[in-house]
């Protein structure tokens, strides 16, 4: 369960977000979309906790976010733009490293079920430099499913994945959505991005312009955007 009220970011003189309201209960999946520029990898950050708001109260499971952040953070899995890996360890050693440092019983055995599931067997004791662009996200959301994390949050998933990668990170959200975990998904992408999804917010400029439940078609859905926003980017 997500709790944003009244959540607002400043950077200088420049209100990056304004007045941001909304639940989302266990077991949602919302994707958020929005032009560039209107303050979705801010929100992504403030929801991560990587970025804290200049005012107003997030609550993750009933939990106000202030110095329990860490703790919480175990509870979510992210995965964006940094793929937090490290490039001279091998796919199962970066992974290996997250286990032992969330305290993970079974390490080996949980790593190799995720790296199975995103489909890096072969690669499993190559360094993860030698990764092409889809392997890293691959590894990324092996990563980020490690944890079991009961709130998933993707920031620009699709961004450079090739067709393999965009199969695999299809059948892992397929799966998160079955298994009732609260998914919040950040995208530019209307073909793939909003398939899944209970829910859509559309964010311009800092605000939250369109919150509804995800009954449209997809025209439908890319005339509202255009309405709300002006333009697609
Ligand atoms: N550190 C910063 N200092 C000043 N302005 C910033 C900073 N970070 C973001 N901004 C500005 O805040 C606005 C929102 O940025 P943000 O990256 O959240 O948007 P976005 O919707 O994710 O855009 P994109 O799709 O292009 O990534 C932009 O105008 C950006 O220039």
């Amino acid at each position: 369960m997500i709790e944003m009220k009244d959540i607002t970011k400043k950077i200088g003189d420049k209100i990056i977000l304004k007045n941001i309201s909304f639940n989302i209960s266990s077991g949602q999946f919302v994707t958020v979309l929005g032009p560039n520029g209107a303050g979705k990898s801010t929100l992504f950050k403030i929801l991560a906790l990587l970025m804290k708001p200049t005012s107003g109260t997030l609550k993750i499971n009933g939990v106000t976010v202030n110095e329990s952040g860490i703790a919480l953070r175990a509870k979510l899995g992210v995965i964006s733009h940094n793929s937090f890996l490290y490039d001279s360890l091998s796919a199962r050693d970066n992974l290996l490293f997250y286990a032992k440092m969330y305290g993970l019983k079974n390490a080996e055995r949980a790593v190799k079920e995720v790296i199975q599931q995103v489909g890096l067997e072969l690669s499993y004791y190559q360094p993860v430099k030698t990764f092409s662009r889809g392997m890293l996200q691959r590894l990324a959301i092996a990563r980020c499913l490690l944890t079991n994390p009961e709130i998933v949050l993707l920031d620009e998933p699709y961004t450079g994945l090739d067709q393999q990668a965009i199969e695999i990170l299809n059948k892992v959200l397929k799966t998160l959505k079955t298994e009732k975990r609260t998914v919040l998904m950040i995208t530019h992408n209307f073909e793939e991005g909003v398939t899944l999804s209970d829910r859509i917010f559309i964010l311009n400029r800092g605000q939250l312009v369109f919150d509804e439940p995800n009954t449209y078609v997809l025209d439908t859905l890319k005339e509202i955007y255009l309405k709300k926003v002006g333009v697609f980017s």
